[in-house]
């Protein structure tokens, strides 16, 4: 399971948690405009927008997960197993394979409005990357003016808007926004009693209002919840008390060892989170075993450089010792 979600203070971020029951070997990746990116069926493009995210490297090339560009335009890949159906190949098209998918919008897009011109001509294509099958995907892609899913089934591409600005897994896209009509009546203030004048209700407990929400780890759930969370949120506007707040939307669908077990003795984690001050270009990280925040800063690399700058990630825990 995967949950992406977008959060505007001052500037605006966008991230996810990468949830899976092992880790391809990723990696922050830097594509500085110059670096030539061999599109399967689109040919070389050699100047681009500058990207970072959250990649896994084959053959020199970057793979992403998730990535936001120097624009400050978002997108990241979640699982959508059994729904994901890529189109066929076809001459005059432009043709994108899965994989590339994520150079290719943020490469040329500068805002959401270009991406959705870019979408409109698109035939996305099951293309794998080499030995690796293809991954069935849908994406979130958002910029500080909103959000949209993408999401290509067998009955084509389709975009939506989302103004939850947040996407897990299955079902489509439509079905987990309506499924959120159940919880319309959940608030972050204490409930009034609308139950019946006869039973004396008590208010009991704080976070009554929210009564409810699912606390289970199914992406239908963890939509609704990363949804509350994410629009109810109250922060202050300064980088740290954004980010901050940012690893508190979604450590609301945290996933820990034990609770979700795919085979026997394999679990799935969150194996990292991700925070992208998506105005600024920096990438900020934890994973599962470091809780304490890294972050790496595309502007401190040389993005008019041809090649990728790769940072493997701080996963051992940091304890900060007072005495
Ligand atoms: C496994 C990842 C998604 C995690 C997720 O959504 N988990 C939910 C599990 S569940 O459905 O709810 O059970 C996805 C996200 C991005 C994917 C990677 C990227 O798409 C880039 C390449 C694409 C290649 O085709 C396959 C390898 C790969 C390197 C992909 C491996 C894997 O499928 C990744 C890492």
């Amino acid at each position: 399971m995967c949950t992406a979600a977008t959060y505007q203070t001052k500037d605006f971020y966008f991230g996810r948690t990468l949830d899976y029951e092992f880790s391809y070997g990723d990696e922050i990746v830097v594509t500085p405009r110059k670096f030539p990116l061999d599109f399967c069926h689109m040919g070389k493009c050699d100047a681009h927008y500058g990207m970072i995210g959250m990649a896994h490297v084959a053959d020199g090339y970057p793979l992403y997960y998730d990535a936001v560009n120097e624009k400050g335009v978002g997108m990241a890949g979640l699982n959508f197993v059994g729904n994901a159906v890529y189109q066929k190949v076809e001459e005059g098209r432009e043709n994108v394979a899965q994989y590339e998918l994520i150079p290719w919008v943020l490469g040329q897009c500068a805002n959401l409005q270009e991406v959705r011109k870019l979408l409109a001509k698109m035939n996305l294509v099951g293309t794998p990357f080499g030995d690796f099958p293809a991954a069935q995907l849908h994406w979130i892609i958002a910029d500080a003016s909103g959000a949209i899913t993408l999401e290509c089934t067998k009955d084509g591409l389709q975009v939506y808007d989302n103004p939850a600005g947040v996407l897990t897994n299955n079902p489509p896209f439509p079905m987990q926004m309506f499924q959120l009509n159940n919880y319309a009546g959940l608030s972050p203030k204490q409930p009034e009693h609308r139950f019946s004048g006869q039973i004396p209700f008590t208010s009991y407990s704080r976070g009554m209002g929210a009564m409810g929400l699912p606390g289970d780890l199914s992406s239908e759930s963890r939509f609704a919840r990363v949804a509350f969370v994410k629009c109810n949120s109250v922060s202050g506007d300064s980088e740290k008390e954004s980010v901050s707040q940012f690893f508190h939307i979604l450590g609301s669908v945290d996933q820990q060892r034990g609770c979700c077990e795919v085979a026997e003795g394999k679990y799935e984690i969150t194996i990292y989170t991700s925070c992208c001050n998506a105005s600024k270009g920096i990438y900020y990280y934890t994973t599962y075993d470091n809780h304490q925040i890294s972050a790496v800063d595309m502007h401190r690399t040389d993005l008019d450089s041809k090649t990728l700058s790769c940072y493997k990630p701080v996963t051992e825990e940091q304890i900060f010792c007072q005495n």
